[in-house]
């Protein structure tokens, strides 16, 4: 027999902007340890999230096709029948099933079929509800990180005692926040007990559905039309930069259900123009607006209404927070440190011109024009809705991989359906034997030592007594 070689596994990230595939793989001996899954590959789908075909289920199927046949290169031939291969959906998919149910049960069934006529060992396409998302975001950064269990150098189990890592998730669609905490969690809603490798975890979560990155955009398009009396004249954006100006379709700001109890009696062919004004104070003035930070009927809330016990310990803040905030650091050359930073930065960008931002960005056009709203937006979510302040900030750590692995639920999803995360200890029977064999040697080898110097010093001893 040779040596045990790797297993991989395949999910489909299903995200309301768009689907990426990532395949893992692990020694297949060391299924239990942590921190051996890795990522082997990725691939981005063409085109949209697959809500985005409502009205053409099949298409969201076709758009598959060409990250499975990548798969099926890149995951050895004699593998694909014991690959597990999952999809999961997120906030898109959420938003498409309260607003159109069979629609969005026809493009699960259509990338069902698509992906059942795979090889690889599929094993369910579904939506994950917010609290999933949330939860497996923490167990991959937790994972990745070796914060559950480590095997030491002598192949024995170690109970690390460091903290747990909370997770910051922004999407286009929701934006999930999951830590480990000590303090009472008032709503059930947002308990969530994890037993993981013999260690009870109480952890904290919530997902916020419509405060992803575009729903918010969204919202605040429709804020701003809120505010114009009339339609026909432009609409000043004090979000967008001075210089930009464009035409906006009705159906493009109320087609989503975070915005259509704020659509005007217009129909929604209707046409308007918003020019830029780039405001940042007028600005963070609308975006406080999407939020709510007055009503709360527990000890404390985040925003909405939703208990949040204090945030504590360190934070790691991926996907569109890591985009965000890297496009402060690399674009604008600004440190983000404390919220200060972030606030200033957000006020920057809201200043710069649209003609100055492309010289700065050509190549991120398409999303140029949101950052002054965007940035805006995770200043006040972090600050005012999280509550992180100048002590807790910058525990916050915005990145999107730890070490080559993207950080997202993908991982952490998968870990827990092929149940590679044992709620017990795993027994360390081969790892004791080795222990003592290795306690054996050590001690052997002192023996001879002892044994050698022994009789060296006899010898010395001997012939100096002889003379
Ligand atoms: N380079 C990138 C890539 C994605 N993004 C944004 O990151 C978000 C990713 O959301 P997602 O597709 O995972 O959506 P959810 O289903 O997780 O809510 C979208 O708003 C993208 O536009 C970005 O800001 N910069
Ligand atoms: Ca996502």
């Amino acid at each position: 027999r040779g040596p045990p070689g790797f297993k991989y596994g395949i999910v489909l990230d299903a995200g309301s902007s768009h689907t990426a595939m990532f395949i893992y793989k692990w020694p297949a001996d060391k299924e239990n340890d942590t921190g051996v899954v890795s990522e082997h590959s990725m691939c981005d789908v063409e085109g949209p999230g697959i809500s985005s075909y409502s009205s053409n289920p099949p298409a969201a199927g076709k758009s598959l096709e060409h990250c499975l046949n990548q798969a099926l290169r890149d995951v050895p031939k004699e593998k694909h029948a014991v690959t597990p291969l999952y999809l999961g959906a997120t906030a898109g998919m959420r938003l498409l099933n309260i607003a159109n149910l069979e629609a969005s049960n026809a493009v699960l069934s259509a990338v069902t079929a698509m992906l059942k006529s795979y090889p690889f060992d599929f094993r369910g396409a579904k939506i994950l509800s917010g609290e999933e998302e949330g939860v497996f975001g923490w167990v991959t950064a937790n994972y990745l990180l070796e914060n559950f269990i480590k095997r030491g150098w002598l192949g024995e189990w170690i109970q690390p005692k460091k903290k747990t890592l909370g997770a910051m998730d922004f999407g286009g669609a929701s934006t999930q926040i999951t830590f480990e905490t000590r303090d009472t969690i008032e709503d059930p809603r947002n308990e969530v007990m994890l037993k993981l490798y013999g260690q009870p975890y109480k952890v904290y979560t919530h997902s916020f559905l419509c405060y992803g990155r575009d729903q918010v955009l969204k919202r605040l398009l429709s804020k701003l039309l809120q505010q114009a009396e009339n339609y026909q004249a432009t609409v000043p954006n004090p979000c967008w930069p001075t210089g930009y100006r464009k035409s906006l379709s009705l159906s493009s700001i109320y087609d989503s259900p975070c915005t259509e109890k704020e659509r005007p009696s217009l129909p929604l062919n209707t046409f308007v123009t918003m020019a830029g004004t780039g405001n940042g104070s007028l600005c963070a003035l609308h975006v406080s607006k999407l939020f709510n930070f007055t009503t709360c009927s527990f000890s404390r809330c985040s925003f909405d209404g939703i208990f949040q016990p204090e945030v504590s310990g360190n934070f790691i803040a991926f996907s569109a927070f890591f985009y965000t905030v890297d496009f402060i650091q690399t674009v604008m050359e600004r440190p983000v440190h404390l919220p200060k930073d972030l606030k200033d930065a957000a006020e920057t960008i809201c200043a710069t011109s649209w003609s100055e931002l492309l010289q700065k960005a050509p190549k991120l056009e398409k999303r140029l024009s949101d950052y002054c709203a965007t940035s805006m937006f995770v200043y006040l979510l972090t600050t005012r809705g999280y509550n992180f302040n100048n002590h807790s900030f910058p525990n916050i750590a915005f990145q999107k991989k730890a070490g080559e692995t993207s950080i997202g639920w993908a991982l952490g999803y998968m870990l827990n359906l092929t149940n590679m995360i044992p709620a017990e200890k795993p027994a360390s029977h081969k790892s004791m034997l080795y222990n003592y064999w290795v306690i054996l040697i050590l001690l052997f080898v002192v023996t001879t030592l002892i044994a050698l110097v022994t009789a060296v010093y006899l010898l010395r001893h001997s012939k100096s007594s002889a003379i």
